[in-house]
């Protein structure tokens, strides 16, 4: 037995996976969310066939999930709760030890593009990332010391959200401002969401028995965060989000790209500080700032029962994307694939309708049958006389975390 934990700590939630590695085999999951509210949400699933001892469980398929809700104060809080769920419910981590617990860091600077085991140094320099990433990389590194208590003896792996986009050329990850300050201070792109950019385009290769180094793609992961990235034969050569997740896409409460002149006609005419202004943008802006609604799915039910500021904030994040698609068509120079993940990506028949509606001319046709069947797993959406494949692909962050954290140890 080779189990692997992954935990992924996200700005307000905890997403885990117990993985044995033999056959791939999930032996549970789970998601706490809105850590750090007043009341939080527990979900746990214990996998079909996995011995779990008996509890108020509602069975789905044959899988067994246990649901709770309780106020998790901080990730360390919700590393307990999440212990606490794997003896209550199983499976028996004392019977399926991990060999190696995966954390999912999202900024890795320039120092990090490799699977990375954790020591104190290691630490350090994800601590002195935060500020690069304000939303993830303390709540990353709460989620590392907490597993490092709870499992002292096995390694602790970081896989960064940056590595992926190792490859971007320079012209890529270059922003034209004064050469000397920018290298002084670390400001270039970096890009995030690498581990889903990847496992995605894999997936995707996988899916159309395509070769990889052969694939252009564009991968759209539409979550709570969202990026584009263009992945060309496997490698990222473009991608949405910059020097931190604020760039790009229009997001759940991160406005994404604007005009850089925005934050200092704000601070000179509206008063508004830098801490403001850093709050303005990654947490009450995007779909939040535009309709009071940060849930996708809240967005598109008030704006087709005729709420006029959801309606727009829909079109905002739509013309956005469709602008992105559009980019990296250019700089891919034609793509084979563009591909559907995360929540939304996964979830919104209408986000993915629409986001490419109107692009016949460019070879892309969605199939509104294919795109609106419940089914799940990897699929195609596009009708057979679309030039560019269209697909949903569902991410599996945890399971590429668990990949990497074995060709570590
Ligand atoms: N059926 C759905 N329709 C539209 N959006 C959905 C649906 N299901 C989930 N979502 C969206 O997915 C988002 C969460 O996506 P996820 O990839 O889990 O994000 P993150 O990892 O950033 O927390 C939610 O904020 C919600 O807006
Ligand atoms: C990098 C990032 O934005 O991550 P998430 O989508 O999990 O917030
Ligand atoms: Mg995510």
């Amino acid at each position: 037995m080779s189990a692997v934990l992954v935990v992924n700590s996200g700005s307000s939630s905890l997403k885990y996976q117990l993985i044995e590695m033999t056959g791939e085999t999930v032996l549970a999951t789970g998601l706490i969310e809105r850590i750090g509210e007043a009341t939080g949400s527990v979900k746990h699933t214990v996998a079909a066939g996995v011995v779990s001892v008996p509890g108020a469980a509602e069975v789905r398929g044959d899988d067994e999930t246990f649901r709770g809700t309780e106020p998790v104060a901080d990730h360390a809080a919700a590393f307990r709760v999440m212990i606490d769920a794997f003896e209550a419910h199983g499976p028996s981590l004392a019977e399926n030890p991990p060999v190696v617990v995966g954390h999912r860091v999202v900024h890795g600077g320039k120092r990090f593009f490799e699977p990375t085991v954790v020591t104190d140094l290691v630490k350090i320099n994800i601590e002195d990332l935060a500020e690069l990433a304000p939303l993830h990389n303390p709540a990353n590194l709460d989620g590392i010391t907490a597993a490092q208590q709870a499992f002292p003896a096995v390694p602790h792996v970081a896989v960064f959200d940056t590595a992926f986009h190792a490859t971007l050329p320079p012209a890529a990850f270059t922003y034209a401002i004064d050469a000397q300050l920018a290298e002084k201070n670390r400001v270039r792109r970096y890009g995030f969401h690498g581990t889903s950019h990847k496992y995605v385009s894999g997936r995707t290769a996988e899916f159309l028995g395509r070769p990889l180094d052969e694939l252009k793609t564009i991968v759209l992961h539409l979550g709570n965060g969202a990026s584009a990235c263009a992945v060309d034969g496997g490698r990222s050569v473009d991608t949405s989000m910059g020097l931190t997740p604020l760039e790009g896409l229009v997001m759940g409460t991160r406005s994404g790209d604007l005009d850089p002149a925005v934050l200092i006609h704000l601070h000179r005419k509206a008063g508004l500080g830098f801490d403001e202004l850093d709050a303005l943008l990654n947490r009450r802006s995007g779909l939040v700032g535009l309709s009071g609604r940060g849930d996708m799915r809240d967005v598109v039910e008030a704006a087709d029962a005729g709420d006029a500021a959801a309606a727009l904030a829909l079109d905002v994040y739509l013309h956005r994307l469709k602008h992105y698609v559009g980019s990296y068509l250019a700089v891919l120079g034609g793509a084979d694939a563009i591909v559907f993940t995360a929540g939304v990506g996964e979830n919104s028949v209408a986000v993915r309708g629409r986001a490419l509606a109107g692009l016949e001319r460019l070879g892309i046709r969605i199939d509104p049958e294919r795109n609106a069947s419940p089914e799940r797993g990897a699929r195609l959406i596009s009708s057979d006389d679309s030039a560019v494949a269209v697909l949903v692909v569902p991410t599996n962050e945890e399971l590429e975390i668990a990949r990497q954290c074995l060709s570590v140890i």
